[in-house]
């Protein structure tokens, strides 16, 4: 299990302060500020190219902004690698499944354990008591993970053999295996039709308000995002133009205008 990192339900876990991001001339994101609050689920919303998955690769450490903060579980930084992100505990599903297609359900869930376990290798050569122990304790948390996603009866099937949502769910799945203090999720609907939807809609819901996780999703279905969504904050042109509950953000001009293509000029 992650420390407690004694932030209260309601405080803020990140805070997104005056970030920029470029790509040679292209300015990906402007000045973006914003925060999670820690147990709430949070959307990031916007036309194509609104610098949405950018937003998401800064989070977690994949690009490096030029200018701006990001402040996790307390600790300021303007650069993270991915893999200080994962083992400080931020955990995230991609917009093109990344999953090992040859492997099992189960194999590829526990990947999700790898930054959480404390035995390496030379370890596990040297010393098999301890490795073996935490080998059982891992799988026991990725049976409870299979188990709350319901997909106890594919736990031995090959991923590429699946239906794309069964592969979606799985990939969830994996990254709660990291036991995440924040989960993000780059459109966890695109490509389902209605069941599926509600289906993964019901399981973020679970995840929110079961395990407490907090929860940064991109989504581009406005029902999901309205109904699923505590707040909500709405990028354009890689700048931020809207930030608030679903209802003040559907009120909001400038946002109803973006959606609409209304010009900027
Ligand atoms: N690695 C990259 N190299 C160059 N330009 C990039 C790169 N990643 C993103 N961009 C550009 O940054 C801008 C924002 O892209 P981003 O993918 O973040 O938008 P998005 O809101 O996630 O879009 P979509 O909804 O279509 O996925 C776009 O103009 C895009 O072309």
């Amino acid at each position: 299990m992650r420390p407690d990192d004694g932030i209260k339900k309601g405080d803020p876990l990140l805070v997104v302060d005056d970030i920029s991001l470029s790509f040679g001339g292209v300015k990906a994101i402007t000045d973006i500020s914003f925060d999670i609050l820690k147990g709430e689920i949070r959307a990031i919303i916007g036309p194509n190219g609104a610098g949405k998955t950018s937003m998401l690769n800064v989070i977690n450490g994949f690009y490096h902004p030029q200018k701006g903060t990001i402040t996790f579980r307390g600790q300021k930084r303007s650069r993270m690698r991915p893999h200080e992100a994962a083992n400080h505990g931020i955990a995230r599903t991609f917009q093109n499944i990344a999953l090992f297609n040859g492997m099992s359900v189960l194999d590829n869930i526990m990947t999700g354990r790898i930054t959480l376990m404390k035995r390496n290798m030379l370890w596990q050569a040297l010393w098999r008591g301890p490795a073996e122990t935490e080998e059982i304790e891992n799988r026991e948390i990725v049976e409870r993970i299979i188990d709350f996603l319901e997909i106890e009866y594919i736990r031995k099937t090959p991923v590429g053999r699946l239906p794309y949502g069964l592969q979606k769910r799985v990939e969830l799945g994996r990254a709660l295996a990291a036991e995440p203090s924040l989960l993000l999720l780059d459109e966890p609907m695109a490509g389902m039709n209605l069941e599926e939807k509600e289906d993964m809609s019901r399981y973020i819901l679970d995840v929110n308000q079961q395990f407490g996780t907090t929860i940064a999703l991109i989504e581009h279905d406005m029902g999901v995002v309205m109904d699923l969504s505590d707040r909500v904050v709405v990028l354009d042109y890689g700048q931020k133009i809207g930030d608030g509950t679903p209802d003040a953000v559907r009120n909001n001009q400038d946002v109803i205008d973006a959606y609409l293509g209304v010009s900027h000029d």
